[in-house]
């Protein structure tokens, strides 16, 4: 009996002292929660900001129309306070907007600022876990690994393809007939079948309709849209019980199995060379000595995905290689389908700019059009790659990208950003500030003669985590348009001019619209 007692008085005292230890635990962590929270509330509450409601922040203001009416309104809070950072509530979720050349340059040159903030995790399903979302050691291993697949000698064996698409898209263009034309739809396509043909290697058949891919595609863009500019939508579990979470499923379903077929049929044709690296009978470097064309530098995106080791030594798992599919052809093939379709309206609508970049074709073909291009003439579309940059000044395609504060921030101005809020920094904004940019709606490819700052325009960012694939991105765009106008001569829309709108990329209300007609030269 006396024992009994004993051990009941153990087992109180051993409850006694976890209770005790629980509740200085929460107390220590809820002093912590509150001295970080009020640290947290009383840096934000510095920032300017426009008012709003409790739980919704700006949503109901900011998607009034839907999201049309996003942008517009975060470009009105932008010019009534200063141009400068300000605070948006999105819902309960905090996001500090910046455009400042300073302010872009302290964040996009940090080698420890480079985690994306909440929004990404909404576009995961989209772009796949791959190098646009990883972050730490995992990132930095596979940027190192995928870099060699944007090698000069690579995007050179690229161009006959690019170009063969770019003559595709002129004809789609030319059996549109007179009127307006909608052009996005049909770069998408096209943009779809160029990354595929050359990232993937997988030939597509040219006259396969992918009108329910590029539909699918702009259904994704404005779900998720919708989605994160939200008040309720991050709360996961409601969210995929909506008929919204169902519909992107469904696009979802048809934009990877895309991607997935692509990549089966070259699993399929490198399966001997995949065994034999895994295996260890061979390695990466052995096969690439021994042949002299297939060397490292030449080895596409896919050929390096599937037969690279990770710095364990171990191959991708199946997992992280279609993540990186996923990734590639969602953030390579929208980005440049739209850059392609706002670059024809820009030349549309400036008629000696087109004829300055038709009078460069004639140059760099020593007046024989129907000399297929090589890489050196892409190099050599020096005003052509201004127009590019031109129009991507003021269509940036990626509007705005974000990025999470890991570590105590003071901006230039001494304003200091709390550990854990998000930032999004607006190349949108930053090539339409007048302090920045000269008469800045002012279609001027000429503006770049001059030297501009990478934290000034950065349509690709800037730093350790820029773009992969702007290389890539800027041959393919000058390769494309430079065939485009060599046929086609392209007009105002009689209809409607672009309406800007962010769907994640760029994109617009009313369509980016042309009237394109033969050239006669
Ligand atoms: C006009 C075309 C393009 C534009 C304007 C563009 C723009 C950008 C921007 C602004 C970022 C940074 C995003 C962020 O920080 O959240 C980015 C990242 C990225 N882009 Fe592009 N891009 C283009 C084309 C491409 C192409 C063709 C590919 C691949 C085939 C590509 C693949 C990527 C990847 C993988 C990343 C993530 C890089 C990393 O975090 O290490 N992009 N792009």
């Amino acid at each position: 009996m006396k024992e009994i007692k004993k051990t009941q008085a153990v087992i109180h005292q051993s409850i006694a002292m976890l209770l005790t230890v629980a509740v200085v635990f929460l107390a220590t962590l809820a002093v912590f929660w509150f001295f970080y929270s009020s640290e947290y509330r009383r840096k934000l509450a510095l920032l300017k900001t426009e008012p709003y409601l409790p739980f919704f922040g700006h949503v109901l203001r900011l998607t009034k129309n839907g999201n049309s009416s996003v942008l517009p309104v975060l470009e009105k809070m932008w010019n009534n306070l200063g141009r400068d950072k300000y605070l948006v509530k999105l819902g309960p979720l905090d996001q500090v907007i910046i455009t400042k050349t300073e302010d872009i340059e302290l964040i996009l040159s940090s080698n420890v600022l480079i985690e994306k903030n909440f929004v990404y995790k909404f576009l995961e399903p989209w772009f796949g876990n791959g190098l646009l979302i990883l972050t730490g050691k995992k990132w930095r291993s596979h940027r190192k690994m995928l870099t060699p697949a944007f090698h000069f000698k690579i995007l050179e064996s690229y161009v006959e393809v690019f170009q063969e698409e770019a003559q595709v898209l002129a004809d789609q263009l030319l059996d549109q007939g007179d009127g307006d034309i909608e052009m996005s739809h049909i770069t998408s396509q096209r943009s779809l079948f160029a990354l595929c043909r050359t990232a993937i290697g997988f030939d597509m058949n040219v006259n396969k309709d992918m009108s329910d891919f590029a539909a699918s595609t702009q259904m994704i863009k404005k779900i998720m849209n919708q989605r994160v500019f939200s008040s309720w939508k991050f709360i996961d579990p409601l969210y995929q019980l909506t008929g919204e979470a169902k519909k992107l499923r469904e696009c979802l379903n048809v934009t990877h199995s895309t991607f997935f077929t692509a990549l089966r049929a070259k699993q399929e044709s490198m399966k001997e060379m995949m065994e034999l690296i895994a295996s260890g009978k061979e390695t990466l470097e052995s096969i690439t000595k021994e042949d002299d064309f297939f060397t490292k530098k030449r080895m596409t995106f896919i050929e390096l995905l599937l037969l690279s080791k990770t710095p364990e030594g171990e191959p991708l798992t199946d997992e992280d290689i279609k993540n990186e599919v996923k990734t590639f052809m969602s953030a390579g093939h929208e980005t440049t389908a739209m850059a392609a379709a706002f670059i024809m309206y820009c030349l549309a609508m400036n008629p000696d700019v087109q004829n300055k970049a038709f009078q460069e074709q004639l140059e760099i073909s020593g007046g024989d059009l129907t000399k297929p291009l090589t890489y050196k003439n892409v190099q050599d579309m020096k005003y052509m790659e201004r127009v590019v940059k031109e129009s991507l000044r003021l269509y940036p395609s990626v509007v705005a990208m974000g990025r999470k504060i890991t570590e105590p921030t003071v901006l230039k101005d001494g304003t200091e950003l709390p550990v854990g809020v998000s930032v999004l920094l607006v190349p949108y904004f930053t090539h339409r500030n007048p302090e920045v940019f000269k008469d800045p709606l002012k279609f001027d490819p000429d503006r770049f003669l001059e030297q501009v700052s990478l934290y000034s325009y950065y349509p690709f960012s800037a730093g350790s985590r820029n773009c992969i694939g702007q290389k890539l991105a800027m041959t393919m765009l000058k390769c494309w348009m430079g065939t485009v106008i060599r046929t086609v001569e392209l007009f105002p829309p009689e209809g409607a001019h672009p309406e800007v709108i962010v769907e994640i990329t760029i994109n617009s209300a009313t369509g980016v619209n042309a009237r394109a007609r033969r050239r006669q030269y």
